[in-house]
């Protein structure tokens, strides 16, 4: 199979009307790992043809925050999404997606998008909403693939899909993890090998919490807390236990379908991970979200 890489909207739309049959995305800003490969092979089991999308959208990433430093590895990026029967790659420049600088005009996260990560990340959800919308109008898939790895994103996804009516199917994807536990991430790329031992604290406060799912919140809590409290070089920017589409803390009285996430500082690097659950009978960890909605 060929795989054809675009650089401009007009390469892209060329490539993509030789594709008959269904098409999926895998939407990444490159630096690609296994998680990204997961999403590309779930991709191909479900459609016929697979587009990656490598952008680091500069909308989404704060003042101050990695943009300069995040990693290039764009030939191997390729090599990837070859390996894994991808048809196309599309990888703009910034001026290919922005042709007119920064869009006045922007997909708005809402409260949803303020909390959590957004709280620590003022507009990175309105950035990728914006550019998730722009990369769906120019892909025109029939399913995206995104990682339950960023839970809080692909639940908004779901929403901006919903809400505006996008005629796309949204799929989410169980994390990867190393053998040891840690999520892949293009950001463990940052750490020291110590930094990415004091890392390992957030999977398994994570793995902690989960294995008391069936006592209840409370409990939940304080397992995956008294792991962390043991790890002080973790500085944790939030520990919750919150329902999947509100994303409030659930009460103690409650059982369902639940989300325990994490964020952290480790050294230099802000790391995010997280389990879908059910709390309560029978209850436990769960490869993704089981939404209710
Ligand atoms: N470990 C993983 N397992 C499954 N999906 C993942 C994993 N890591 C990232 N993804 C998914 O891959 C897609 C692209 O993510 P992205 O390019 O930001 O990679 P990333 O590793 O999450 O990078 P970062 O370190 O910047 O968070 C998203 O849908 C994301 O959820
Ligand atoms: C969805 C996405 C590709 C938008 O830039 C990014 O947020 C990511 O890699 O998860
Ligand atoms: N992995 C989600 C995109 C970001 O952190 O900017």
């Amino acid at each position: 199979m060929t795989l054809t890489i675009a650089r401009t909207r007009e390469e892209l739309a060329n490539a993509r009307r030789e594709l008959t049959g269904t098409v999926g995305v895998t939407m990444t800003m490159g630096a690609l790992h296994s998680g990204h490969a997961e999403l590309i092979e779930q991709a191909r089991s479900r459609v016929d043809h697979v587009i990656v999308t490598i952008f680091l959208n500069p909308l989404q990433f704060a003042q101050g925050e990695d943009l300069s430093r995040y990693p290039r590895t764009f030939e191997s990026d390729v090599e990837i999404c070859r390996e894994h029967g991808a048809a196309i790659v599309f990888a703009p420049s910034p001026d290919v997606v922005y042709p007119e600088g920064e869009p006045g005009i922007r997909v708005s996260a809402g409260p949803l998008g303020s909390v959590l990560e957004g709280a620590s990340r003022p507009g990175h959800f309105d950035g990728v909403l914006t550019v998730v919308a722009k990369l769906l109008h120019l892909v025109r898939p029939d399913k995206a693939f995104f990682g339950q790895k960023d839970a809080q994103q692909l639940l908004l996804i779901r929403r901006m899909v919903r809400d505006l009516d996008f005629p796309v199917d949204i799929v989410p994807v169980e994390t990867v993890r190393e053998d040891d536990g840690l999520a892949l991430s293009s950001r463990n790329t940052y750490l020291s090998p110590s930094d990415r031992e004091v890392a390992l604290s957030l999977s398994a406060a994570l793995k902690a919490g989960a294995d008391m799912a069936q006592t209840g919140p409370a409990a939940i809590r304080r397992a995956a807390r008294d792991v962390l409290v043991r790890e002080p070089l973790a500085i944790v920017d939030y520990l919750v236990l919150v329902h999947p589409t509100t994303l409030e803390e659930v009460p103690e009285w409650y059982r369902g379908p639940a989300l325990l996430a994490v964020a952290a500082k480790v050294g230099t690097t802000r790391l995010i991970d997280n389990l879908p659950l059910v709390v309560g009978p029978g209850g436990g960890a769960r490869p993704v979200v089981e939404y209710t909605d």
